[in-house]
């Protein structure tokens, strides 16, 4: 039997909200294997990025347990951190572009953390390398305000995928783009499962969750 990649048992998210406190994750149990692409859907505030932030390492859930390649995720943050940059790539809702860095400088992020260190001249070349694998070739000097809205979708995915990571949490990565755009998109997440890695991503558009292997479908915080 090969290893999980992602083993979440019963995950379980309360967020303050003032005096009360607000249910936002209940009870979530979700595997998945390598090469196995899962798309999350539901109404918005139904909990999908909690969800995805808590299996990121990005939050500690309330309750529940979550195992990463057969391993307890640590507790301790210098140990989530470590874990959160050898073992994930993020495509952040808001895709979290640095404007005062050129695209190649943006890719490169991930490879900073790599242990042993990766030179700069080569950490350049391997983004600039990213960048020509997601269509941007060409670009890798460009500043982030020079690309349209899709080629800054670009950016996020070569530096998520960079490093090969063993897991790809996506956060709407094709909200607000043309069909044609979110397809191109959709390939080259996948492609990186076809090389083994597992994607989870959450999205609004049945089309895309249409192309991953799984939909789970969240209301109110739970899996309906
Ligand atoms: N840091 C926080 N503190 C308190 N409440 C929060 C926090 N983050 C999210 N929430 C609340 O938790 C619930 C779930 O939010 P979440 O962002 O996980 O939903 P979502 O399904 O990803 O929504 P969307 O599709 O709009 O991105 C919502 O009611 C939200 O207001």
């Amino acid at each position: 039997m090969p290893q999980t990649t992602i083993d979440a048992r019963n995950l379980t998210k309360r967020y303050a909200d003032g005096q009360a406190q607000l249910l936002a994750v209940h009870d979530i149990s979700l595997q998945a294997m390598p090469g196995e692409s899962i798309a999350i859907m539901g109404p918005s505030g139904c909990g999908k990025s909690t969800l995805l932030r808590m299996i990121g390492l990005s939050m500690k859930p309330t309750s529940g347990s979550l195992l990463l390649q057969g391993l307890p995720a640590p507790e301790n943050d210098k140990d989530r951190s470590a874990w959160r940059n050898r073992m994930f790539g993020f495509i952040p809702q808001d895709y979290a572009i640095l404007e005062d860095e050129p695209a190649w400088a943006n890719v490169a992020i991930p490879m900073e953390y790599a242990k042993p260190g990766i030179k700069r001249a080569e950490r350049k070349q391997r983004a600039t390398a990213a960048l020509e694998q997601v269509g941007l070739a060409g670009k890798a000097r460009r500043m982030p305000r020079q690309l349209s809205g899709g080629e800054r979708q670009r950016i996020a995915i070569a530096r998520a995928t960079v490093m090969h990571p063993a897991i790809i949490i996506a956060d709407e990565p094709t909200a607000a783009l043309d069909t044609h755009t979110a397809d191109t998109i959709m390939t080259m997440l996948l492609a990186q499962c076809r090389q083994g890695a597992t994607l989870i991503l959450a999205t609004h558009d049945p089309r895309v969750a249409a192309q991953c292997d799984t939909t789970l479908t969240m209301r109110d915080g739970a899996f309906i």
